[in-house]
C-alpha cells in the first residue's frame, strides 16, 4: 500500500518556505560583460555553518514516474544547492520538519534552466532526474562532522503526474 504525492509545477513562492529556485527571472540585477551578459545576482541563502563551500558533480540515474519515495533526507550543517547541468524536467520533493521528522510532503517538477537549493536542514529527497543526462553540479557543505540525517517512510509515496 502506498500513498500519492501529486507533482506540481516549481516556483519560487511555493518553493520559499524551503529554500530558492535558482532561475532567471525578470530583469537582470545588472548587466555587465560589454553588455552582452545579464548577472542575475546572489540568489541563495549559502549557510555552510562551520565548513566551507565546495563544489561536486552529481550524475545521477534517471528515475521513472510513478516515483518510488521511501526516503528523505536533510543536512543539518548546510545548505545544498542543486544546478542541473541540462535541460530536462527532474523531481524536487521536500517537507517542513515536524518535531523531528518530515512534516506534509510537496513534489515539485523542475523544468529547464530551474535549479534549487535546499536551506539548511530542509527535508528532501535525493537528486532525481527523469532522463538522461543526470548531471547536476552541486553546492554544497564542505567540513567535518556528520551533515546527513535519513527518514525511511514506514509506507512508500507514490509521486505523481499530474495528468495521471
Ligand atoms: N548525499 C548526497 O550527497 N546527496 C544527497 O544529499 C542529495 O540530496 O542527493
Ligand atoms: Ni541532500
Amino acid at each position: 500500500m502506498s500513498r500519492e504525492l501529486i507533482l506540481q509545477p516549481l516556483t519560487a513562492e511555493a518553493f520559499a518556505p524551503f529554500g530558492e529556485v535558482l532561475e532567471v527571472r525578470g530583469a537582470p540585477d545588472k548587466i555587465i560583460n560589454q553588455e552582452l551578459c545579464g548577472r542575475h545576482h546572489d540568489l541563495a541563502d549559502l549557510d555552510f555553518g562551520t565548513g566551507r563551500a565546495g563544489i561536486s558533480i552529481f550524475n545521477a540515474t534517471p528515475r521513472t514516474l510513478p516515483f518510488t519515495l521511501d526516503m528523505v533526507e536533510r543536512h543539518p550543517e548546510g545548505a545544498q544547492a542543486f544546478i542541473p547541468m541540462h535541460q530536462n524536467p527532474y523531481l524536487v520533493v521536500v517537507a517542513p520538519d515536524d518535531a523531528g521528522k518530515p512534516g506534509a510532503l510537496q513534489a515539485f517538477l523542475a523544468g529547464p534552466g530551474q535549479g534549487v537549493n535546499y536551506r539548511r536542514n530542509t527535508w528532501h529527497a535525493v537528486c532525481c532526474p527523469l532522463s538522461a543526462p543526470g548531471l547536476f553540479a552541486v553546492v554544497d557543505r564542505i567540513g567535518d562532522g556528520d551533515n546527513l540525517e535519513e527518514h525511511w517512510f514506514d509506507t512508500p509515496w507514490e509521486v505523481v503526474d499530474a495528468a495521471t
